[in-house]
């Protein structure tokens, strides 16, 4: 049973130096250190337990979204675990209605992320209370009580609190095989660390045969900043993966409309499943003109992890704008709102491809999509998450993958639980790793 009244919220600025290596990097973030505001909840229960919460952030914006965090304490602190939970579409509310931080927001930004950091610490802590990994405690709710976790404001145009209801109802049947089929097998997964825009050819090459090895058969590829860069980077690891292996592209946001169709209409040949983020994420037009564009050469729009919150899904939804859906477990709201989109793409019948390139993103995703194959979309037609093979080793119970596949986590929680260690040496700017960095750079 759910118990405790929450009687500490700390946040941590935790950075890693990942720009260093070009990991991470893309058209528009050409120097990212891969970082979180990590979020820590304790209670006043007597088994010590407690909830952990990350949002993924780059650097400096870190600090700005520690502000927005300590900001939303009140709102938690002293609360009880079973109220929170309880009537948990209430808080979900209350957190994002505060009559003077929603102004810097609604539902997006800053302010979302940290809803997110926060959120997902409270998900963290129910889990673990109930002795379950997130996926299963999701897995294991009736219908009624998943869709009380929901906001329906905004889309009930598209998704009422009946027909969420409804739909998981209908995916109860074959559950428990699915459910089996994942402990067995995992969750199909893409790799996107073997083509990191700052990296060199060299590494490129050294990255994609150790994956091909490793048994990976979905690749992605990082473009947009130069044509003649594409075409000679997409063509060297299309010649290694060979032409029956998956390859996607990912633009992050590089280009206008015509210049997305007319730069994806050259590396067409490269036969790319997807283009991800070809625009700015707020263009749901924009995306839907690339859509119907490039359609007829055989490639699909795919985007989210820039989209702000459910509402944003909705309309990309309705405006046919993309062919894989990206969902995020830092961008919106965290678990609550993720369920609002799941259900949204099952109606539209649109593959749930989960964005996992940062820190932790691979860790928390894998729950929800896990989910979402058992209780929701009961389908594995078109979907993969992705994966990056980055800073697991910072984690208490990072992700394990088989056969390029994510396998089911069996602790209680929702992965998000870094080790002690690494949140002290990467504690920014006191902990020891940036203390020596600083000090080589003469700050
Ligand atoms: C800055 C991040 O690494 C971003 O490039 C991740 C991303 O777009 C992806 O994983 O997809
Ligand atoms: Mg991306």
């Amino acid at each position: 049973m759910v118990h405790g009244r929450v009687s500490r919220l700390s946040v941590h600025d935790v950075r890693f130096p990942t720009s260093l290596g070009g990991h991470g990097s893309d058209a528009m973030h050409t120097d990212p250190d891969y970082s979180a505001a990590y979020v820590v909840l304790e209670t006043d229960a007597e088994d010590g337990l407690k909830g952990y919460g990350i949002t993924f952030t780059l650097g400096r914006g870190t600090e700005v979204v520690v502000c927005a965090v300590n900001a939303l304490a009140p709102h938690v602190l002293n609360k009880a675990l079973g109220d929170i939970v309880g009537d948990f579409r209430g808080f979900y509310r209350q957190l994002t209605s505060d009559g003077q931080l929603r102004w810097i927001g609604p539902e997006k930004g800053v302010v979302h992320l940290a809803t997110a950091a926060v959120l997902n610490a409270v998900w963290d802590l129910w889990a673990k209370q109930e002795g379950k990994p997130l996926w299963k405690l999701l897995v294991d709710m009736d219908p009624r009580t998943l869709v009380s976790c929901i906001d329906f404001r905004y889309i009930t145009d598209v998704l009422t609190e009946e027909e969420a209801c409804e739909i998981l109802r209908q995916s109860q049947v074959g559950k428990k095989e699915r459910e089996e089929q994942m402990l067995a097998h995992g969750y199909p997964a893409y790799t996107t660390s073997c083509a990191w825009l700052g990296y060199p050819d060299a590494t490129l090459k050294e990255l994609c045969s150790e994956a091909l090895k490793d048994g990976w058969t979905r690749f992605k590829v990082k473009v947009g900043a130069d044509l003649q860069d594409d075409i000679r980077r997409c063509r060297l690891i299309r010649n290694m993966i060979g032409p029956e292996k998956t390859l996607m592209m990912d633009a992050n946001q590089r280009w206008d409309v015509p210049e997305a169709v007319e730069w994806m209409t050259k590396l067409a040949e490269f036969k790319p499943l997807w283009i991800e983020e070809p625009t700015s994420p707020d263009d749901i037009l924009g995306h839907a003109a690339i859509s119907k564009a490039l359609a007829p050469l055989g490639i699909g729009v795919a985007t989210g992890e820039q989209c702000h919150n459910r509402v944003i899904f909705k309309q990309l939804l309705q405006a046919k704008a993309l062919k894989f859906l990206q969902i995020d477990s830092c961008r919106l709201g965290s678990v609550n709102e993720n369920l609002s989109v799941l259900l949204m793409a099952k109606k539209f019948e649109i593959p749930v491809c989960p964005h996992a390139g940062g820190v932790g993103l691979c860790e928390l995703v894998q729950h929800l999509i896990m989910f979402d194959f058992i209780s929701v979309s009961a389908s594995l037609q078109d979907r993969m998450c992705e994966y990056v093979d980055h800073l697991h080793e910072h984690f208490k119970y990072p992700v394990l993958i088989r056969e390029a596949s994510y396998m089911p986590p069996k602790d209680a929680g929702y992965s998000t639980e870094m080790k002690e260690d690494s949140v002290k040496r990467h504690r920014y700017p006191d902990g020891e790793v940036w203390k020596k960095l600083l000090t080589a750079q003469g700050n």
